[in-house]
């Protein structure tokens, strides 16, 4: 289906923000042995851990349960939840980075006159909070978490009402990930997609076949490039 581009509308980054934007195993894998540890379970190191990441807190919580052998009720889940937002919000960013050339790459997208936005299944606050706690929050035009609208990811209209706040139009839009939930979002949207490799999935992402793969955030402006060329001729 061939989608109208608007006149003048500008090209758009839209960005995962755990295992894409930002290693944040580190303090997600934090909280959740936080929790674990308070009912009495062992704690998982981060390397075991970190695939368990890509769908939310709630989902992270739930399969560090079943990691460790223990049930969780739909109540006790939620009070758990509730536990973990606090203490992750407190923490968000104690271990948590930027990956190499993140803000250089964000800068040469911004030099070329595109709008960046992030679509992420954290929550609003955290991601906002996050974002600005690591230098790079004022640059993107939109921050659209899992509570933002009334559906998240792999639902594609997180993806294109993201877009839409951001003043981005579908038809020049390419969606950056880490996991096959920022794939299968892109792909459902219509949307171009390149995959980051150093992330958070429990398959190699060349095996979910986004459009590209980029190895480093050096690689992600010519890559669109060669994504975005044929869009806009
Ligand atoms: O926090 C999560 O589990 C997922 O977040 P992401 O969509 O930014 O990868
Ligand atoms: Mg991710």
């Amino acid at each position: 289906m061939a989608i109208d581009t608007p006149h003048n509308v500008s090209p758009i980054a839209v960005f995962d923000l755990d295992g894409t934007l930002a290693d944040t195993a580190g303090d997600l894998v934090g909280t959740l042995n936080v929790i674990l540890e308070r009912e009495g379970l062992a704690s998982l190191p981060v390397r075991k851990a970190r695939d368990m990441i890509g769908a939310g807190a709630r989902a992270l919580i739930q399969r560090g349960f079943e990691a460790a052998g223990k049930e969780l009720t739909p109540d006790y889940l939620d009070e758990l939840f509730r536990q973990f937002m606090v203490h992750y919000g407190e923490n968000i960013c104690v271990r948590t980075r930027l990956y190499p050339g993140v803000a250089e790459a964000l800068d040469r997208l911004e030099d070329a006159g595109f709008i960046l936005a992030v679509c992420t299944n954290k929550v609003e606050e955290h991601s906002v909070k996050l974002l600005q706690e690591l230098g790079v929050g004022h640059r993107f035009a939109a921050n659209c978490g899992r509570d933002t609208f009334r559906y998240f990811k792999p639902d594609p209209r997180h993806l294109t009402l993201t877009i839409e706040r951001a003043g981005g139009h579908p038809s020049r839009a390419v969606m950056i990930g880490d996991s096959r939930t920022d794939i299968v979002t892109a792909k459902n949207a219509g949307i171009p997609v390149i995959a980051v490799p150093f992330g958070y999935t429990d398959v190699p992402v060349q095996r979910l076949e986004p459009d590209l793969v980029i190895k480093h955030f050096d690689e992600l402006f010519p890559a669109i490039q060669r994504l975005m060329r044929p869009l806009a001729a």
